[in-house]
């Protein structure tokens, strides 16, 4: 993919978050001495629980919360020493619309563009209700629109001043399934347009859905930063699921080496093996199996989520 490639050869990373902390009022420290890189391009989710950090991270790259330690620059601009330069690299899609109902789709994204100082630019506006299907609805009134439009009037006025970077912060929060989908679908399409995205989520599925990249934050600590797909082989186990013909008793003596589980009917075997050693021990369990006489009807294979990942993650750093 195109994106990729251009990523990996960017040499000014768009996001350069280099050992920042924030302690609020009061001493509660919300984060921990973070690091955090982001190339031009990506799409990036942060993935953590309540109160992990994420919002604390948003506010501080926004410039909306100071600093306590550390530096953050958004396309070469110090957020602190060059804050205006730096905000207007940014693109923030709040979770509510909270402009005036009668106001039309293309007046608000207009006005949003104008809030940055931005001359006036239909054809950037056209551009931009294009790219999110949006076009046909500009003379609508807000009120008018669906729940799925209206988070795509979001984007668009956070697009409208054509900034380097989109935030969104949990981006699905509170929608139902079907608008969740259509959300997945118009982040994916955002790549076209080149933006950096940016997303915040609690949900393992939508950081899988839709991110290049995965950050794992949790009580203030940016746990791990991983490519998705690495994250998946790194710290992926597998179950092999055995269905045997015929009830077994026990687990056999000369198998208590393996990590097995007889279900409750007696009926399978449950196998867990890490996907990235040397040795699965598949081959031998099967032999030892044939051996002892037990004969099977089905093997069936399962990956393990990003959310058992994620729940092992957090609870190991407990
Ligand atoms: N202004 C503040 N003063 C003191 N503590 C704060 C302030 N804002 C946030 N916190 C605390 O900092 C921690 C991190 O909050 P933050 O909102 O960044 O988490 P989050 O990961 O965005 O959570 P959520 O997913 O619930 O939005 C929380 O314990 C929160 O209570």
């Amino acid at each position: 993919m195109s994106q990729t490639r251009q990523s990996e050869t960017s040499a000014e990373p768009i996001l350069a978050v280099r050992d920042v902390s924030k302690t609020y009022e009061g001493g509660f420290r919300a984060l921990k001495h973070v690091d955090l890189t982001i190339r031009k391009g990506e799409i990036f989710a942060l993935l953590g629980p309540n109160g992990a950090g994420k919002t604390t991270l948003i506010s501080l790259v926004c410039g909306l919360a100071k600093l306590s330690e550390g530096t953050i620059h958004v396309d070469g601009h110090d957020v602190t020493r060059d804050f205006r330069k730096a905000r207007a690299k940014i693109g923030l899609v709040p979770q509510e619309l909270t402009t005036d109902a009668f106001e039309t789709v293309w007046n608000t994204v207009s006005f949003s563009r104008g809030l940055f100082g931005r001359p006036k630019d239909p054809a950037v506006i056209e551009r931009v209700l294009k790219s999110l299907t949006l076009w046909d609805k500009k003379d609508n009134k807000l009120r008018t629109l669906s729940g799925g439009m209206k988070r795509r009037v979001l984007i668009a006025k956070a697009l409208a001043h054509e900034p380097e970077v989109l935030f969104l912060d949990e981006p699905t929060a509170g929608v139902d399934v079907a608008l969740r989908r259509e959300m997945w679908s118009v982040v994916g399409d955002l790549r076209e347009t080149g933006v950096t995205v940016i997303l915040t989520t609690h949900y393992i599925e939508e950081a899988e859905m839709m991110a290049d990249r995965i950050g794992v934050i949790s009580k203030g600590e940016l746990i791990l930063v991983e490519k998705k797909d690495e994250l998946m082989r790194k710290l992926g186990h597998k179950e092999l699921t055995i269905k045997l013909d015929k009830p077994l008793d026990a687990i056999p003596a000369n198998l208590a080496d393996y990590r097995l589980d007889l279900s409750e009917d007696r009926l399978s075997l449950t196998y867990s093996y890490d996907t990235t050693a040397e040795r699965t021990g598949i081959a031998s369990l099967m032999r030892l199996l044939a051996e002892d006489g037990v004969r099977f009807r089905d093997i069936v294979t399962k990956q393990s989520s990003l959310e058992e990942i994620f729940v092992g993650l957090v609870e190991d750093k407990k």
